[in-house]
């Protein structure tokens, strides 16, 4: 495998012939089996604080397409949750597939939702950098948000906040759904998805995966499937 991609020949089937992490006992995404979810009382209410000034660049990467932020200081951050500690907020993207009825990564009760938001933040209290969290267990935490495919054109969305009314959410143990797989991500997954029209995900899919001197090739899809949970518990709030 040249390098890692979602092709036939590049796809997550053979992300494990270079990152054997990829059959390790935390990988993400997964099906949420809402009836088999645990209820726990511990679990306290999520608190994102996001500054918009630390927001820096908008890039395609060739997998996604995401929007860095200044994470040198705890100016954007998220605290709660089932977290222990300060999560500093790094970047968000996005996952979708070739058509509005795939494409988000985590699945509820087998549904698929049309994208997936991802939230990114690392553990500034406890590491000196992303990179050196993104190798520990408890380095990294993941704020997931489902898109759904809306029919009719969308109202009463607010654009200034890309999160949905309720911030209830499903929280595991897991892994980066995408190459070097590492298994470092506290997962909490948003239960109320939010809306987005038919023609804002078709935008998602004229990305391109390829660089400017290549032959352009769109990037249809970039989810991960599901993967074995592995006797992990899944709690909610
Ligand atoms: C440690 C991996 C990292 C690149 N990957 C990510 O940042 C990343 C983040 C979130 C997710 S997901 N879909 O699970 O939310 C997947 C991948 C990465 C890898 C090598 C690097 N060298 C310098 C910086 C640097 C960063
Ligand atoms: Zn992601």
């Amino acid at each position: 495998m040249l390098h890692w991609g979602y092709d036939e020949h590049n796809g997550p089937a053979h992300w494990k012939e270079v990152f054997p992490v990829a059959n390790g006992d935390r990988q993400s995404p997964i099906d949420i089996k809402t009836e088999e979810t645990k209820y726990d009382p511990s679990l306290r209410p999520l608190n994102p604080s996001y500054d918009p000034a630390s927001a820096k660049i908008i890039l395609n990467n060739g997998h996604s397409t995401s929007v860095e932020f200044d994470d040198t200081v705890n100016k954007s951050v998220l605290t709660g949750g089932p977290l222990s500690g300060t999560y500093r907020l790094r970047q968000i993207h996005f996952h979708w597939g070739s058509n509005d009825e795939a494409g988000s990564e985590h699945t509820v009760d087998g549904m698929k939702y049309a994208a997936e938001l991802h939230v990114v933040h690392w553990n500034a209290e406890k590491y000196s950098s992303f990179v050196e969290a993104a190798s520990q267990s408890d380095g990294l935490a993941v704020m997931a948000v489902f898109l759904k495919g809306k029919k009719a054109l969308f109202t009463n969305f607010d654009p200034s906040c890309l999160l949905p009314k309720s911030l209830d959410y499903w929280t595991y143990f897991g892994s980066l759904t995408v190459p070097p797989l590492l298994e470092s991500v506290i997962w909490i997954v948003l239960r109320e998805p939010i809306s987005v029209c038919s023609e804002q995900l078709a935008k998602f899919r004229s990305l391109l995966s390829t660089a400017e001197d290549e032959v352009a090739c769109c990037l249809l899809r970039n989810f991960r499937p599901p993967q074995p949970l592995r006797g992990r518990e899944v709690r909610r709030n």
